[in-house]
């Protein structure tokens, strides 16, 4: 579903990325794992269009039935979204104040396609609109379990329950191609086994790809169908949790750094 090439990156001094290239298979969950700096955040960041490499290619087939395709590099990142990229963590700002309900009412606006206006003048249709906004929010609600926490407002949450709103706000722009940048940093061993059940559940029920940074190894293992390991800004190792488990470069270059 998304192809990845020969991606160069540099930031002055820093080559960030030197031709990385790989392939997200529809409905798999993908991690990108490697030690700080390798160049993880920056790939991200080159598929959600914040940063424009230098060189290569990022190709996004959309699903059986839209037969499209289009090249990412080069588009803004609003057009990247539109596309059903969505990226969670590091650029979603929940509004505090508000509840868990109008948070991911507000993340479902940002896709309706009636402007104020028409929606004025149209209001039969303005407000079929908004009765398909709220079902696919309450099956939102279903499928990370925010019923209890429904009507209170993000500040007064867990920071675990906080996690899943920001999820929860990402799944209402319906993407095929889900981007989660550390989700569990910062989260408890009890949290971080919610979260990664919720991501699981995201994949496998609501049938969305997920491209995922964690540091955290043993989750990285369970939970994903393939793994790309990247160090200095180069691609070392990709495969299966088994294949990349036994590299010895990735030994070296990680699971070795962590185990000392
Ligand atoms: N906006 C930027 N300006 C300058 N240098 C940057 C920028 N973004 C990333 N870098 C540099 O690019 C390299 C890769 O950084 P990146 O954040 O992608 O690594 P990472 O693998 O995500 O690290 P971490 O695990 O610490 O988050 C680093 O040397 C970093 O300092």
């Amino acid at each position: 579903m998304l192809e990845i090439a020969d991606i160069g990156l540099r930031f002055g001094g820093v080559q960030a990325l030197d031709g990385v290239g790989l392939t997200v298979t529809q409905g798999s969950i993908h991690a990108v794992i490697g030690p700080n700096g390798a160049g993880k955040s920056s790939l991200l960041n080159c598929i959600s269009g914040l940063y424009r490499p230098a060189r290569g290619r990022i190709v996004l087939h959309r699903g059986q039935g839209t037969g499209g395709t289009d090249a990412l590099l080069g588009l803004e990142p609003h057009a990247i979204a539109r596309l059903g990229v969505a990226r969670s963590f590091q650029n979603i700002e929940l509004f505090r104040h508000l509840t868990v309900l109008e948070n991911l009412m507000l993340g479902r606006h940002t896709r309706m396609s009636l402007s104020l206006l028409p929606s004025l003048l149209w209001f039969g249709a303005a407000r079929r609109q908004e009765i398909a906004h709220r079902e696919l929010v309450e099956e939102v609600i279903d499928l990370l379990a925010l019923q209890a926490v429904r009507h209170k407002p993000v500040s007064t949450l867990a920071y675990g329950y906080a996690k899943r709103v920001e999820l929860g706000r990402a799944l209402c722009l319906q993407p095929s191609l889900l981007l989660l940048d550390e989700p569990m940093a910062g989260m408890n061993a009890e949290e971080k086994e919610d979260m990664a059940r919720y991501i699981l559940d995201v994949n496998e029920l609501a049938g969305v790809t997920v491209v995922l940074i964690e540091h955290d190894m043993d989750l990285v293992m369970d939970i994903s169908h393939r793994i790309t390991v990247l160090d200095f800004g180069r691609l070392i190792a990709d495969g299966t949790p088994e294949q990349v488990r036994r590299d010895p470069r990735v030994i070296d270059a990680y699971l070795g750094k962590e185990a000392s």
